[in-house]
């Protein structure tokens, strides 16, 4: 996609807010490119301000210095009806769309296209009814915006958006109101939008599975107003996407891909070895209950685990004993027989 020419660039963009003669900035220096065919992912911590730059690359509210340019022109220089032919956006905010069926919502996507008039075309039919297809809202067509779900809302305004038919489509945290199934489903949509229809997807989320996962390329927004962007995978194996969540308390593993809640931990007392798969879950848990996992063959309590038809089974030796268990519980207990410690719940 890097040789692709952006549709959307950025140059020293400056982002934040004014009022009474003080300014507030929350991002500077920022050269960024959107190019199409790439499912972008912002990431940053909650206030880092990720919503502040979706509204500045919208033209809803002024960049505070710098550059924006789309498909080659100064969004400033952008009319109105020009920016709505290019650039559709979908916010999260509680939509005050009146008394309209979610039939109607969809329709206004096309409002760029149509006359004063907003006469709809069979070509305004035809995309209103495959946006209505892509999405799988059907079922809510008739119903009014106000009756359905936040996360119906949300659906029905990424049809709305499809319905636009731009080359770039912004949308601020579109996952926020799904379940997991819809969650997964919404960025399979994006994606396949991106690659299939070439267009340009920026979208802001707290996924961050979700985003390592589906996403091009991530922007990765630090409280200190810089901007990251990369491959996922190079993110995390330079160690950024971990400094850009990193919190007492827990920290990204990288080799698993998944965040590690700390519980205090003993001293490194267990070593692990054997099948990959039950030793991940029989890792996490001894984390859970603090206790130390070391890289030694040599520590004072040694596991071997083993794939079985059921599952695994492990063969715990400490101090002269063996003791073989095939589930995670009975192996907790275990260990809270072997180090009796305020952190081994029963
Ligand atoms: N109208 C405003 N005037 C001044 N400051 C604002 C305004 N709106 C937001 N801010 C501040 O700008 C910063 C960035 O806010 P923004 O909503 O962009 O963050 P965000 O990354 O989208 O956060 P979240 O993940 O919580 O939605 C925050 O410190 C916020 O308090």
């Amino acid at each position: 996609m890097k040789n692709q020419k952006a549709i959307v660039e950025t140059r020293s963009l400056a982002i934040g807010y004014r009022s009474s003669g003080t300014e507030r900035t929350i991002a500077s220096h920022l050269d960024l490119q959107l190019r199409p065919g790439s499912l972008v992912c912002l990431l940053g911590s909650n206030g880092a301000g990720k919503s502040t730059l979706m509204r500045t690359l919208s033209g809803l509210q002024p960049a505070l210095t710098g550059e924006i340019t789309i498909d080659n022109r100064p969004l400033d220089d952008l009319k109105p009806a020009e920016l709505a032919q290019k650039l559709s956006l979908v916010l999260t905010d509680r939509i005050d769309a009146g008394n309209l069926t979610a039939r109607e919502v969809v329709a206004l996507g096309r409002t760029p296209y149509t006359g004063w008039l907003g006469t709809l075309t069979k070509d305004d039919h035809s995309q209103i009814a495959h946006s209505i297809e892509q999405t799988g809202i059907t079922p809510l067509l008739d119903r009014h915006m106000h009756q359905l779900s936040d996360g119906e809302r949300q659906k029905v305004m990424l049809a709305r958006a499809l319905a636009q038919d731009t080359p770039l489509i912004l949308l601020d945290e579109p996952t926020a109101h799904l379940d997991l199934p819809n969650r997964v489903e919404m960025m399979r949509l994006l994606h396949t939008l991106a690659r299939g229809m070439h267009k340009a997807i920026l979208l802001s989320t707290h996924e961050l599975d979700l985003a390592l996962q589906t996403a091009d390329e991530l922007w990765l927004m630090h409280p200190d107003g810089k901007i990251l962007a990369g491959l996922p995978e190079d993110l995390v194996l330079s160690g950024a996407f971990e400094a850009t969540f990193a919190r007492n308390g827990f920290s990204f593993d990288r080799t698993t891909g998944t965040f590690i809640i700390h519980q205090p931990a003993d001293n490194a007392q267990i070593c692990l070895e054997g099948a990959a798969k039950p030793l991940f879950w029989i890792k996490r848990a001894l984390q859970r209950e603090g206790l130390g996992i070391s890289a030694h063959r040599d520590a004072p309590c040694l596991i071997k685990v083993f794939e079985a038809e059921n599952g695994f089974e492990a063969e715990i030796s400490f101090q002269n004993k063996q003791v073989k268990v095939s589930s995670v519980q009975a192996l907790i207990g275990q260990m809270h027989v072997f180090f009796p410690s305020p952190h081994i719940r029963v």
